[in-house]
């Protein structure tokens, strides 16, 4: 995601959108959940296509920019909760079903860039907090200073290979037997003394991202997020999510194939409890044009899965 300064206004700029509206063609009256609200990119292009939105996002930040967008009547609903609660936000306002899900996974730049929040190496004095939710109890400095030697492991292996999580988990034992880790810099020194391998950016980016991840429970909210999404879309429904990274994209692109009824393949057995929702799925990379003029999105993947529309269908496509 990018935000360009306009006469002192931070203008905000959604990733991948052109391919999201091209892709998943929202139509006015229709009813969308926007998972990940943040700037309210991809939600104000919704509402202008006449959709209702339903949106959500844990940060606190996110909850005030919708208050704005809210006073200006559109329809839409803003809940300050995870995505993977989409189920009871629908249940509130009385929706059952829905046209549309998407989800612009990971952080905001607003939140990057917040000099308090942690999330980023290029504040070193920061606290090492990284929660998007500021309400929830662990901070990433708690996970370092608590969680046990495998524990740690397991968190850094989510991006960094197996020897490298080895060495930062003991890296971080032997900073927390001195003293408590408590700031950006703290990690920032673990991580040059576990010497790990040259990577493509910022030494720190990959050990950052698999902190971030621990802290927020990202991907198994993600999972939750998906599986709740297909089940609350309508026939011919689309859920649309937008990744970032490997770790990511895996479980999206499991789950679109897990969950997919493609011509040709039917459930074999031994696999009759599986839930089949769509018929379709297209995954489009980020274009040329919108990596260059937003470097940040150049890693972004949008993937689409459209709900089978009928049981006519399902039996015509596991024929
Ligand atoms: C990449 S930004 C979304 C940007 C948005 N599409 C736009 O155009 O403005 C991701 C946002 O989703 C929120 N977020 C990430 N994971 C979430 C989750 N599991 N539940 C709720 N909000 C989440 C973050 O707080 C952040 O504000």
């Amino acid at each position: 995601m990018e935000k360009k300064r306009e006469e002192g206004q931070l203008l905000h700029v959604p990733v991948m959108l052109k391919e999201f509206l091209e892709l998943c063609q929202p139509q006015e009256n229709e009813k969308w959940i926007d998972g990940t609200f943040g700037y309210g990119g991809h939600t104000t292009a919704l509402l202008e296509k006449g959709c209702k939105v339903l949106a959500m996002d844990m940060d606190e930040q996110a909850q005030q920019r919708a208050g704005l967008l809210r006073e200006k009547g559109h329809h839409f609903y803003f809940f300050r909760k995870n995505f993977s609660e989409m189920a009871v936000a629908c249940a509130q306002i009385g929706w059952d079903r829905v046209d549309g899900v998407l989800l612009d996974l990971g952080v905001s730049l607003g939140q990057l860039k917040d000099p308090q929040r942690g999330f980023s190496f290029q504040f070193p004095e920061a606290p090492l907090d990284m929660r998007m939710d500021s309400s929830k109890e662990k901070t990433a400095a708690f996970l370092l200073n608590n969680f046990s030697k495998e524990q740690l492991i397991r968190l850094f292996s989510v991006s960094c290979k197996p020897n490298e999580s080895q060495r930062l988990a003991e890296e971080v034992e032997r900073f927390r037997s001195i003293r408590p880790i408590l700031r950006v810099k703290d990690f920032l020194e673990i991580i040059l003394k576990a010497r790990l391998s040259k990577a493509k950016g910022h030494v720190a980016t990959r050990p950052f991202l698999a902190l971030r991840m621990a802290v927020n429970e990202e991907l198994e909210h993600l999972q939750k997020g998906l599986e709740e999404g297909a089940r609350l879309l309508k026939e011919g429904g689309r859920l649309a999510v937008i990744s970032f990274h490997s770790g990511e994209d895996r479980i999206v692109k499991r789950f679109f194939q897990n969950h997919c009824l493609p011509k040709g393949r039917h459930e074999t057995e031994g696999e009759t409890e599986r839930e089949v929702f769509f018929c379709r799925i297209e995954r489009r990379l980020v274009s040329r044009e919108e990596s260059r003029s937003n470097p940040r999105a150049r890693s972004a993947r949008l993937r689409i899965g459209w709900k089978i529309r009928s049981e006519e269908e399902r039996q015509r496509l596991i024929k």
